[in-house]
Parts: structure tokens; sequence; C-alpha cells
């Protein structure tokens, strides 16, 4: 059983002054006679062989069932003006062999064309006010359901069980009620639907087991009647239907036959072969390749929604040692100069097999040279007359590190001086007077960077002094791994901004702390005392002192020792706990026991010593198995807890200076 209601047939009229004119015409059509298989839809031989004849009043027009140009029915003078109403004001010749109209070609004997017919089968409909079509077993089964009125204007209202008569004298048919059905008998009505019949106007009496507009379970408006062509008084053939099926003029579509697709809604996209979408749309649905195919233009491509939410973000890369993600890293304290430019290096690997290559480049002022057989590099300072460091220097010098800290082949670095008598003056003093408030602020962004990137650098860092270097020119010497100053007594080292009115910044002071312990520090940033060479390898601010000529050989011998150690960069190892906030060197290869190494200082797992981003990466938890390790307290399980860390504290005070 169909789902919806039969169309209505292409040469069906809808309007009204169609049906009156058909009307006009009908004495003249009744002029006609011979045997027709009727109605034109049934087929041709089948009537045949039941013999049927039909009343010439009853038969169709030509080809258009409006058109008065069949011979036998008389002259087409009205029929022409029904006929382009009709068929949309096309002429005959013009209409497509597939109008159903144009069954007979032009020139032959006018007879019902072979066509199907709904015949035996029953329609229920939903059809609301337009009507229904009810039918059942017989021929004569189908039933008009919502009828039109009378000549006289009157409204018909069929009964609940209505017989059909076709009443040849009338050109009409008539229910059981007396009342006026069609005009001409083929089942018409003023706005109503056609019915099928049989070849043997047999009168039948057929209970009517559906209403129209009952809302009942019969079938819907065929493919929305309210937007069918034919409901909209045109004709509703396979070409005029907007949706291009159900047309062609049959009431009914035979039994067995595929169901429509359902009626278009608002909105909704009538059937048809989808169309591929972007392969990024997430619901994309696969291609049906039994899509019936749609006579539409495949709709719009929905624009592409943007790739980021469709593209999976890149994996995140686990921390080796279970730290948090870089995402996850706890921004820096305000104040605080950023360490994620310090932090995070490539790992440093032996020099390649490669032949021995020198390879140098150079700023203003740093002269850089690496040896990638020895994988040490010498930053030489040149920016006469003094090596002060200005903004230019500093930056500069970062710059240099950096490169080397990003180059496989470079494991260690020695700093001198190409100015001679001079290893730095110190911060510049010109950089420090004179200048704005966002001056001062680089410049000392760019110290603190300086004396950050140098601590914490995971090269082993070699001080070759080579002249006089006071203040920030001793820091850069008390950053690195490893002093060793030319043996002059002119030269002189150390912090000596008292002597200028001005306080070493705490930093200052703690590397300072460091190196030569708390009462030589104390009593040497008082004084701000500038101790010559020998002294200054007294008090142990420098490691050793040798000749001036045998600096750099002697440089480099003590790199090479560094370099042949264990661990990262070679350098020493100690194991260190978290004390009170503390880190207290608990001994080590090297390493007295017991000795404050204070930030800075390694801990197992391959820490540097004296390296304080080691120290920091442990705050952060990067290196927290190694606190798991060497640590006491609760908080070194694992992480230790940044508020157990003098680093953070370090840096804190360092940012507020
Ligand atoms: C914002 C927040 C801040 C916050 C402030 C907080 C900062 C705290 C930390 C501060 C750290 C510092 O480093 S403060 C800087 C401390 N540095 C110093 O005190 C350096 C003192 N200088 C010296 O001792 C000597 O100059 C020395 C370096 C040994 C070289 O002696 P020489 O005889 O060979 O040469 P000189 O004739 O003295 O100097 C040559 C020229 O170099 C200049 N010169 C020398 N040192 C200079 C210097 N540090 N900066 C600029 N110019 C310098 C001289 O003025 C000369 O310039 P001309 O006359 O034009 O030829």
């Amino acid at each position: 059983m169909r789902c919806c209601s039969p169309p209505r047939p292409a040469w069906v009229p809808t309007c009204s002054s169609s049906t009156r004119s058909r009307r006009s015409t009908g004495p003249a059509r009744a002029a006609g006679t011979g045997a027709w298989d009727w109605p034109p839809w049934r087929s041709r031989s089948r009537s045949r062989q039941r013999g049927s004849t039909i009343p010439a009043m009853l038969l169709p027009d030509a080809v258009c069932p409006h058109s008065t140009a069949s011979p036998r029915l008389g002259p087409r003078a009205a029929g022409d003006e029904v006929h382009r109403r009709c068929c949309r004001g096309q002429p005959r010749e013009l209409l497509p062999a597939s109008c159903p109209g144009m069954a007979v070609p032009l020139g032959e004997p006018e007879r019902g064309r072979a066509g199907r017919a709904g015949q035996g089968r029953t329609e229920r409909g939903s059809a609301g006010q337009d009507g229904m079509v009810q039918g059942g077993a017989g021929p004569w089964d189908h039933r008009i359901i919502k009828v039109g009125k009378d000549p006289q204007g009157h409204r018909v209202q069929p009964a609940p069980t209505t017989t059909i008569t076709p009443n040849p004298e009338q050109g009409a048919w008539l229910n059981n009620k007396g009342a006026w059905l069609s005009g001409n008998g083929r089942g018409l009505t003023e706005g109503g639907w056609l019915i099928g019949g049989g070849p043997t106007p047999r009168p039948r009496r057929v209970p009517l087991t559906s209403r129209a507009g009952n809302g009942g379970s019969g079938p819907r408006p065929l493919h929305g009647a309210d937007r069918c062509g034919a409901q909209r008084g045109g004709a509703c053939s396979a070409l005029l239907c907007p949706r291009g099926w159900g047309g062609g003029g049959l009431a009914t579509a035979p039994r067995g036959s595929p169901s429509p697709p359902p009626p278009a809604r608002r909105g909704v996209p009538p059937p048809g072969p989808r169309v591929p979408r972007c392969p990024l749309h997430a619901p994309c649905p696969p291609v049906s390749p039994t899509s019936p195919v749609s006579p539409y233009p495949p709709y719009p491509r929905p624009p592409c929604p943007p790739i980021s939410p469709h593209i999976p973000p890149p994996p995140q890369t686990p921390c080796p040692r279970g730290a948090a993600p870089p995402h996850l890293t706890p921004p820096p304290p305000p104040g605080v100069l950023p360490l994620s430019q310090a932090w995070g290096r490539a790992p440093r690997l032996p020099p390649s097999p490669l032949p021995a290559q020198r390879r140098a480049f150079s700023n203003n002022k740093i002269l850089v040279e690496l040896d990638e057989s020895a994988g040490v590099a010498t930053m030489k300072f040149k920016s006469p007359p003094v090596n002060s460091l200005s903004l230019d220097f500093l930056t500069e010098f970062c710059i240099s590190l950096e490169k080397l800290e990003n180059d496989r082949a470079c494991r260690g670095v020695i700093l001198t001086s190409a100015v001679p008598k001079i290893f730095s003056s110190g911060l510049d003093i010109t950089e420090m007077c004179g200048k704005s408030t966002e001056h001062y602020a680089e410049f000392w962004r760019a110290v603190q960077e300086m004396w950050l990137r140098l601590y914490s650098s995971n090269m082993v860092t070699v001080a070759a002094v080579n002249g006089s270097s006071p203040a920030g020119g001793c820091l850069i010497a008390l950053t690195c791994d490893y002093r060793i100053m030319a043996e002059n007594p002119k030269f002189s080292i150390g912090l000596n901004e008292a002597q200028l009115g001005i306080v070493a910044p705490f930093w200052f002071k703690d590397t300072f702390v460091n190196v030569v312990g708390h009462r030589v520090a104390e009593s040497s940033l008082q004084l701000g005392s500038l101790h010559p060479a020998p002294e200054a390898h007294r008090i142990g601010l420098v490691d050793e002192l040798v000749p001036e000529e045998k600096l750099k050989d002697r440089a480099t011998a003590v790199m090479q020792q560094w370099l042949a150690l264990p661990g990262k960069g070679g350098t020493s190892w100690a194991v260190t706990e978290c004390r009170n906030g503390d880190l207290t060197c608990v001994g080590g290869p090297g390493i007295e026991a017991g000795s404050c190494v204070s930030v800075g200082t390694g801990g197992v797992g391959g820490w540097e010593v004296g390296k304080l981003s080691k120290a920091v990466r442990a705050a952060l938890g990067c290196e927290g198995c190694a606190w798991h390790t060497a640590g006491r307290s609760a908080g070194c399980a694992g992480r230790l807890p940044p508020a157990q860390l003098a680093v953070p504290a370090l840096l804190s005070r360092a940012g507020g200076a």
C-alpha cells in the first residue's frame, strides 16, 4: 500500500474555468462515437480483451484532455483556451514526449494510451481539505471524497456509502444520493480529484472507510500537495512537477512500486544523492550509491569549519622524569626573570667523530672560537677600552652563550678577554646614569639574564682571568665553575661596589659567599676590596694562578679534566639534602661532606655541582627523581616543594632588587 494519495493526472484541469469550458463543450464531445479504451491510462490491449466500450462523452480529449483538437471530439475552439491554461500555454506541438498527453502522436487515431490504473487497490488518504481518493477491489472502487459543487453551485457532500453512477446524458456521475459528482464523467470536480475506473461502468456500492481530513492512517498528500504544481493549478507532469516524480498523469503508482520520498519540509533538503562534504566534518555520512538521483543541483557545500576543532593537538612529550608538562609549569613570580630560556636545553652529546674543525663567530663585543674536537669554546671579550658590561655587551654575551648552549659540539666554554690587562671593568657606569627608567629596567634585566644564563649553563665554564676584574667582572668569574687568574699582582679582582657608594645586590653577595665563605665575603663586601691576584688566590676567590702566557693552556687543561668526569658536562657529583630550605651537600666525589653548597649545588642523578639550573629544575619537579633519592624531608619524595628550596626565594629576591 502506498503511503501517499495518488497524484493528479497531468491532464486533469484544476482551474474552474477549465471545468466550465469542458462542461460547455460536453455536448460537442458527446457527439463523438467509437469504442475506446477508457480510461486512457488503462492498457489498450487489456481493455480490448475485455471488449470494453465507453460512451463517447466519457472519452478523453485529445492528447491534451482539455484540447478539442481531436477530430472525434469536434471543434477545439474552447479547448484551446483550456489547453493553454492546463499545459502552461505550451502548444501541443511543443509539449515534450514525456507529457502524458503526448502519448498519442499527432495524426494517429486518438485512442486511449496504455497506462496504469490504480484498480484493485485501496487508497486511504488523509489529504485534508484537498481531497482524498478511496478505492476498493473493483475497477470503480476509486471514489471522490472531496467533492466540488454541482452546476447550481451546491456543495456535494458524499455519504458514508456512495455509489458512483455514470450518467451519460448529463455528462456527470451521480452518487447514490443523486448528487452530482463530476461534470464530464472522468471523476472531475472543481478542485477535486480524478478517480479511476474500469472498462465497464458497473455501478457499485463501496463503503467509505475514510473521510477527507480525518487524519487517519492513510497516505499523506502526495509529495506535498501544497507544493505540487498541479495543486497550484498547473499540470503535474514529470517535467513540471517540482519534485520530478510522481507525475506522468498516473493517478496512482502500481502496486509494489517504490515509495516516493517523503515530502520536502521547510529547511530540510529534499532527498537526492548525498554530496560528499568536507572530510573534516565530524559526522560526515558516507555517500550512498543507492540514493535516488535528484533532479536538483547539489546543495550548497556547507562552509568548512575551522580545522583547529577537527585537528588533533600535537602529542605532548612527557617529561622523561615525570615532571609536569611545559604548559603546566607554574609561571615565575612577578619580578622574576623567566628561566625558560635557561631550562630545557637539548642534552649535550659527545662530539661527533667528524674531522676536527674550528669554528668562530663574532660580534661587536665578543669573539667566540669553538674547537669542535675538544668540545670547548672560548669567549673573548673585545669591548675596549675596559670591557665594560654595557647593554650591548650583555646582550651579545647572552646570545653567544645561547649559541654555544644549542651547539651539540660544545661542552665547555672558557671566558677570557681580548683586551690587554683588563678582564672586565664591571657594569658600564654610563648605563646607570642619565638614562630613562625604562632603560634602567632593560639594562638591569640584561645583567640578571647574563648571570642566570651563565650560572645555569649546562656547559663547563672556566674563567681565565687575564686582567683586572672589578665588580661585575668579578661576578662573571664567580659565576663560572672554575677560575684561573693570571699571576700578575697588578691585576685585581673583587666586588668593590662599596667604594662606589653602592651596595652589591644580594645575588652578587650570595655568589661571592659561595666561593669565599661568609666571613671573607663579609669583610670584602664591607670594604669593597679589590684583591690582587695572589690575595685572591689565597682567600679562594680564584682557584689557581698561572703565568699569563700559560693561562690559556691551563684553562684548556682544566676544562679537559672537568669534561672527562661523568655526568652532564663532566662535572662532579654531589649528594645533597634539603634541610630548612637550604641545599646542603652531604658528600660526593671531590666535595667535602657537610659543606654548604647552597643553591646551585647538584645532587644525585648527574647534576652538575654549582649549577643553579639543576636546583631550579628540582624545585619545579623536573629533577624530582634525584631528590627522591637524596632527600630526607617529606617534600623530597619525587618532587620537592619549591617552598623548601632556597632557589625560588633567591630568584624572587633577585627579581625584587
Ligand atoms: C640601573 C640600575 C642599576 C643598579 C646599580 C646596582 C649595581 C650594583 C652592581 C654594580 C656593579 C658594577 O660593576 S659597578 C662598576 C664598577 N666598576 C668599576 O668601578 C671600574 C673602575 N675602573 C677601574 O678600576 C679602572 O678603570 C680599570 C678597569 C682598572 C682600568 O683602568 P685603566 O687605567 O686601564 O683605564 P682607565 O683609564 O681607568 O679607564 C679607561 C676608560 O674606561 C672608562 N671606564 C672604566 N671603567 C668603566 C666602567 N665600569 N664603565 C664605564 N666606563 C669605564 C674610564 O672612564 C675611562 O674612560 P675615559 O676617561 O673616557 O677614557
